[in-house]
């Protein structure tokens, strides 16, 4: 599956979610992972296209299957799970995916909300290439409030620095209300995501002003100034810097996983995966608010749109979701041919 030839426009095919899962799951069987793996990151990713995330649906295919081949990542790591203390869980990862680790200390990580009130789960030796509400959402659908954190590739320049340091460092949050989906917001804390660069790159689209540099660290609108040497600039100047400072510390030194500019991928033509760390902390509500959380957080939904607010975090999602269950999930046409093409 190669990239595509830019500002060409293709139509769109339409594939039914559970399709789509088995289609990527034989995908990554095929490229080397472990069908529990490739069962994980298959609904991951069908999750993200199906919710119109598309820098992390197909989009990201190529990338999985290059780094695969390039043996950055083991496609096959089964996660070590260590029950440090009553609120904590680590998770070495072994060079693998971050959801297989995810996956693999959940049930202890909810036990642990569930007795203590707050648990955390720190992941390290991990590869996370996926959005990150998919790992926060199903927590606050069982009731449960839950943040991540996790830590990319050196592509963002501090604020007030000279060149590029953090990595594009995303934070979700998902927490229950009553009567609706649980809130849930995700965001890179750059200006704009590394893959919805690559994106505008391959459309030949121009990006909106502030959201990067060229290689001589001027502002540039071009995405592929700034894939070429050029850089990211945090949202909302020194407030998003500080915020991807802190998700290094928390994904990367609170777990034991590499800072964004810690490792070095040079050896492994192909590798796309940062090789970092993940926090995520999952609160059970019902310890202090008793189960009044979820009505008081659909009081704060009803004050915001009573305030005159259209959109909340998550609703373009959930919209784009009901529509994919109705008529299938829209896809590229050319993206789904590559996909089956892989398994011929
Ligand atoms: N694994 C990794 O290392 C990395 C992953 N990523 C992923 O990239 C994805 C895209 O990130 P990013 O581009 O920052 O996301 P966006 O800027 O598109 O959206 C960020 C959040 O804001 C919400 N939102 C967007 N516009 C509005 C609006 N007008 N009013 C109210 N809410 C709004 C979105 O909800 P909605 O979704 O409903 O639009 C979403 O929850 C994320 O899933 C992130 O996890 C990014 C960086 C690194
Ligand atoms: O879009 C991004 O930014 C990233 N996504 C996956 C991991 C690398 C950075």
């Amino acid at each position: 599956m190669s990239a595509q030839s830019p500002t060409v426009a293709h139509p769109s095919a339409f594939i039914r979610f559970n399709d789509l899962v088995g289609l990527l799951q034989t995908v990554f069987v095929r490229h080397g992972t472990s069908p529990e793996v490739a069962r994980l990151l298959a609904h991951n990713c069908a999750s993200a296209e199906r919710d119109g995330a598309h820098s992390h649906g197909i989009f990201r295919i190529p990338g999985y299957l290059s780094t695969l081949a390039s043996g950055w990542v083991d496609g096959k790591a089964i996660p070590v799970v260590d029950d440090v203390a009553s609120g904590f869980v680590r998770v070495d990862a072994g060079n693998g995916f971050a959801q297989p680790a995810l996956a693999a200390a959940r049930s202890l990580l909810v036990d642990k909300a569930r007795n203590a009130g707050i648990a955390l789960l720190a992941i390290h030796n991990s590869h996370h290439f996926a959005a990150l509400w998919p790992d926060v959402e199903p927590f606050a659908e069982e009731g449960l409030v839950a943040l991540s954190v996790v830590n990319s590739m050196t592509c963002v320049v501090p604020h007030g620095a000279d060149r590029p340091l953090f990595g594009t460092n995303p934070i979700a949050f998902a927490a229950p209300r009553a009567d609706g989906p649980p809130i849930v917001f995700d965001l890179a804390t750059s200006a704009i995501a590394h893959g919805d660069v690559q994106i505008a790159a391959r459309k030949g689209e121009r990006l909106p002003p502030g959201m990067g540099v060229d290689s001589l660290g001027q502002p540039t609108e071009d995405p592929k100034a700034v894939l070429e040497g050029g850089a990211l600039l945090p949202f909302g100047g020194h407030k998003g810097s500080a915020l991807s400072m802190m998700v290094e510390l928390l994904a990367a030194a609170l777990t034991g996983g590499n800072f964004s500019f810690e490792f070095n991928w040079a050896d492994h033509p192909g590798a796309r995966t940062p090789w970092t760390g993940q926090l995520l902390i999952v609160i059970d509500p019902s310890k202090t608010a008793g189960q009044s959380f979820a009505e008081r957080s659909q009081e704060l939904v009803r004050q915001m749109h009573a305030a005159g607010l259209r959109r909340l975090p998550g609703d373009r999602r959930h919209r784009t979701r009901a529509k994919s269950d109705e008529q299938g999930i829209e896809v590229d046409a050319h993206e789904l041919a590559q996909l089956r093409e892989l398994l011929l």
